[in-house]
């Protein structure tokens, strides 16, 4: 189980303070949805460019423009996309297309899918990675990504699961069972005093 840190909310220097914080405890580092909106491809750009052996994903949650806007990402550093599973087959295929061309991998974000064991099925035929689900900010406080969790590993296997949306140490342990190959934990590390130190127990108890 590979621990993916979240970076949403912070600007470049201290997206970069953060990494060199935690990373020994941690696998693959987002530069999230908001941080893109607000600084484009430079914390992509830097991160990868400081930490060249770190998985770096940007989660751009493609909607449109499969392949074009998976180019930007991947040219910028990026070695993971992601898109949105609700989205065109074709725009599934063209950030697949991207993704091979760059050698990377392609993310789909699973939010507001409903049948969730037939699409996650249908995206991994289209050549996607990795199947996230994922517990919107927006509706963490009355939903939560584990019962999707099991549905989508019964359907394509552990080893492409990702999941997303309001981890941290005291819930963690929720996904264990599952063994998914990505565990993304945001605020559960970037919003604690000592990142470190929750970084470290997150991934001690993945390990086991
Ligand atoms: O993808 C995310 C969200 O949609 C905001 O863009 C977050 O990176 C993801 O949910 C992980 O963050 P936490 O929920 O804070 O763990």
């Amino acid at each position: 189980m590979k621990l993916q840190l979240a970076l949403d909310t912070c600007n470049t220097e201290e997206a970069l303070q953060i990494v060199r914080e935690v990373e020994s405890f941690i696998d693959i580092v987002e530069i999230g949805t908001p941080m893109i909106m607000h600084y484009g491809m430079e914390p992509v750009q830097k991160v990868s460019e400081q930490y060249p052996d770190m998985r770096i994903i940007a989660d751009l949650k493609i909607m449109d423009a499969g392949e074009f806007e998976a180019d930007i990402a991947f040219n910028a550093g990026a070695s993971i996309v992601s898109v949105m599973g609700i989205t065109h087959n074709e725009t599934i295929r063209g950030a697949v297309k991207s993704a091979r061309k760059a050698n990377g991998k392609v993310l789909a974000d699973m939010m507001c899918v409903v049948n969730l064991e037939e699409r996650a099925k249908e995206l991994v035929e289209l050549g996607v990675d990795y199947i996230c689900v994922h517990t919107a900010h927006d509706v963490q406080g009355t939903q939560s990504p584990f019962a999707s969790l099991a549905k989508v590993q019964d359907s394509v296997g552990s080893e492409r699961c990702a999941i997303a949306g309001g981890l941290n140490k005291e819930s963690v342990h929720r996904v264990l069972e599952y063994s998914p190959e990505i565990i993304i934990v945001g605020n559960g590390i970037t919003g604690q005093e000592n990142k470190s130190q929750a970084a470290k127990q997150i991934k001690d108890l993945l390990q086991g």
